[in-house]
């Protein structure tokens, strides 16, 4: 059975209330700020591994998310190890990367997990949307928003709704969207 309410386990303030404003109305969302250990592997194992790990943490049903960003031109890294290349390297350092490639196209990746506890399996829902890296344009308030281009604009140039109805962090929600309602 699908939950009424979800705990989603973060310690990232921006992440929750983009969640928060996405999922507004739909469950009775609650939060606990928790850094966990993140290991290294595929999107799924990451995610899997983090909500195991919240699970075991709270002792109760939680929810988690990992972001990765994927430049196609390096296969796809930084991918998950977005968050420590972005802290190294900066906006500019980033763009850096892509200098000797032509090809400048690069995925957001949203994964959430959800289980139902200590002992249980997560169930994944992923979102992707397409976009560009360039040069830092818009105010620098979330992580990488503003040199990720999505149809002409950086996510940071976007109002907050606009993002939410594009991002890959709307599209793997409405893929949990569609499981709750599944489920009830
Ligand atoms: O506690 P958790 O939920 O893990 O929060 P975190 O900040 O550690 O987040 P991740 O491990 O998923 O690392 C993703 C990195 O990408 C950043 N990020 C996540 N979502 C983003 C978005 O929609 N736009 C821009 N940057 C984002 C975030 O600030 C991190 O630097
Ligand atoms: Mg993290």
């Amino acid at each position: 059975m699908a939950p009424r309410t979800l705990n989603f386990i973060t310690g990232n303030a921006n992440k929750l209330t983009e969640v928060q404003a996405i999922l507004g109305g739909v469950v009775d969302l609650h939060s606990q700020k928790l850094d966990l250990v993140e290991i290294q592997g595929t999107i799924e194992e990451i995610s899997a591994d983090k909500c195991r790990r919240a699970a075991d943490a709270v002792k109760g049903p939680v929810l988690v998310e990992d972001t990765c960003l994927c430049f196609n031109a390096l296969k796809e890294l930084p991918g998950p190890y977005i968050k420590w290349f972005l802290e190294a390297l900066g906006h500019e350092g980033l763009n850096n990367l892509l200098v000797a490639y032509e090809d400048k196209s690069a995925q957001a990746v949203c994964t959430f997990a959800y289980c139902e506890g200590p002992g249980h399996d997560p169930l994944i829902f992923q979102g992707r949307t397409d976009g560009k890296i360039v040069p830092a344009r818009g105010p620098p308030n979330f992580g990488w928003d503003p040199i990720f281009e999505y149809e002409g604009q950086t996510y940071a140039e976007m109002d907050k709704e606009a993002k939410n109805k594009i991002s890959h962090r709307f599209k793997a929600l409405e893929k949990l969207k569609a499981w709750l309602k599944e489920e009830v």
